[in-house]
């Protein structure tokens, strides 16, 4: 279905060279992900070469930010149909996967993609972040927490941070223009045990920017945090 080539490519330019398994599992992916969209509604991004660029691509790119070590715990906030944790593990099978989101129906999507790809090991998970990070089987549990396309970053620090346990990482995937947003932000990631470390700005093959922040855990967080998502809205942390 997807141009196996053309995703080898790009993926090398990340330095992640893809053998034909791995290549075999993404076409997969994508067989699924357009067979499953007919269903339900699962992304708006559904032509083969926009699904290898806008969602296998930008999703590797969280790897070209940060290596995490062998075997470790990554969360996927807000995962959706699997971005980016899921193409991340295609790559990285030795990661521990724990898949996140607040819709259900999203989760009944990834116990079938979990299974055909071979990741059975993957931990899907009903809840909304803020409940999970309440959780002591989540709470502070994961050396790595990422997320894409779920909310500014000021809230989504909130999201996540509580669930990195302290010496790990939080990765927020994000369109090319933070600069603001990581302005808005830097109290929130203060408050929460979180240090920005660093910030990988890059370009997808259609010409998109994209820049990872990465944030490291240097604290244990409040028990403050996470509130409910409505405390959030009302009094964002500034
Ligand atoms: C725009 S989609 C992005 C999905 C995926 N990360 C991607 O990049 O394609 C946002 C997802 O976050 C989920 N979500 C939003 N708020 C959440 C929360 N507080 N906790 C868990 N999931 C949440 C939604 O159900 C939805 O699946």
């Amino acid at each position: 279905m997807i141009d196996k080539r053309m995703l080898a490519e790009y993926a090398a330019a990340l330095g992640l060279p893809l053998g034909e398994a791995e290549l075999e599992r993404f076409d997969r992916y994508a067989e699924l992900l357009v067979e499953w969209n007919e269903r339900m509604n699962l992304t708006a991004i559904t032509e083969p070469g926009e699904i290898v660029v806008k969602h296998f691509v930008d999703s590797l790119t969280l790897l070209r930010a940060y290596t995490p070590p062998v075997g470790a715990t990554l969360v996927d906030v807000g995962t959706g149909a699997g971005f980016p944790s899921v193409p991340v593990k295609i790559v990285r099978p030795d990661l521990r996967v724990t898949l996140l989101d607040s819709l259900n129906k999203r989760l009944v999507f990834l116990r079938e993609l979990s299974a055909a790809l071979g990741q059975e090991e993957n931990v899907c998970v009903h809840a909304r972040a803020e409940e999970a990070g309440r959780q002591p089987g989540h709470r502070e549990q994961y050396a790595l927490a990422t997320a894409r396309a779920v909310a500014h970053l000021r809230e989504l620090s909130e999201y996540c941070l509580p669930l990195v346990r302290v010496g790990g990482m939080f990765a927020a995937l994000k369109g090319g223009d933070v600069d603001v947003e990581l302005e808005e932000s830097r109290r929130a990631v203060e408050l929460l045990g979180g240090k920005i470390d660093r910030i990988e700005r890059l370009e997808l093959p259609d010409g998109s920017r994209r820049a990872i922040i990465c944030v490291k855990k240097i604290s244990q967080t409040s028990t403050k945090y996470p509130r409910p998502h409505a405390k959030m809205a009302k009094n964002p942390l500034a």
